[in-house]
């Protein structure tokens, strides 16, 4: 079994768990925030989606201590686009009250990172507050990612779509994802390869669509990369949750798009 299924087989148990609690409405999920699909095509920088990221089932523990807002605070100070939440608890370490709690901390978008398989778990996000739901292609059937993905859109959230292969790519280029994540993680593997984003971007032809590289980055040389492939956004979670220079980190990982970013170069 690998780790994919193996979650959500337990997904599946906790989603019916979830639809016998109250939604809880954080009062301040009705923050106006910004979508990141207007600011990230009209910046010239690296747009950085900032993970708040325990622990993982490739990694173990990260940062167990981590406080979620003083966390997203930072972030949001050292120039973050928007901010990814783990919510998943049995094996992320995470949980809805993080993402609760980042909103009360900040103004910028937040993405709830989890594996949704079901609409009653974007009610969910949506209440705690976030702006930006995570689908997963591998973790369902196309029919079933059309009716979560306008189920979102018609709540008025953002969907970062996530392939990791040719077919999910086409998927999601099928579904008319306006933002596609590309995860570099091998979810059978755990292997990373940044050659990922350049292998699948390069299907993507609307230059419209938002692509953003998720997993493994850590240098400069590796947002480059990136940003040659046609990302205008990376999605980072455990080098910056390691660093103690995080405004450092940042200045060299926000590198100019002008030469790099498909937004500009097409
Ligand atoms: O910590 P990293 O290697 O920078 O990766 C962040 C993020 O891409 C990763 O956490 C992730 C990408 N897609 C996911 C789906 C579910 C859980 C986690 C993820």
């Amino acid at each position: 079994m690998t780790i994919l299924e193996d979650i959500l087989r337990q997904k599946k148990k906790e989603v019916e768990q979830l639809k016998k609690q109250p939604i809880v409405e954080t009062p301040s999920a009705n923050k106006p925030v910004q979508t990141v699909v207007h600011t990230f095509h009209n910046t010239d920088r690296m747009n950085i989606i900032a993970e708040i990221k325990r622990a993982s089932p490739s990694k173990g523990s990260i940062d167990m201590e981590a406080d979620p807002a003083e966390q997203a605070i930072l972030y949001e100070a050292c120039g973050a686009g928007a901010i990814s939440v783990l919510t998943d608890e049995a094996f992320f370490k995470g949980s809805l009250d993080d993402l609760r709690a980042v909103r009360n901390a900040v103004d910028i978008p937040i993405l709830c990172k989890d594996f949704v398989i079901d609409k009653v778990q974007i009610d969910h996000a949506k209440s705690a507050g976030a702006s930006i739901i995570l689908l997963i292609v591998a973790a369902m059937n196309p029919s079933k990612l059309s009716e979560l993905y306008t189920y979102a859109t018609r709540q008025g959230l953002e969907v970062l779509c996530e392939v990791h292969n040719e077919p999910e790519m086409e998927t999601a280029i099928d579904l008319g994802a306006d933002m596609i994540g590309i995860n570099n993680r091998n979810l059978k593997t755990f292997d990373v390869t940044l050659s990922t984003t350049e292998r699948l971007a390069s299907m993507v032809v609307n230059p419209e669509t938002i692509l953003i590289s998720e997993s493994g980055i850590k240098t400069r040389d590796d947002v480059m990369e990136t940003a040659k492939s046609g990302a205008s956004g990376i999605l980072v979670g455990e080098t910056l949750m390691r660093s103690n220079n995080l405004q450092e980190l940042f200045n060299e990982l926000k590198i100019p798009l002008s030469e790099g970013g498909r937004s500009h170069a097409r």
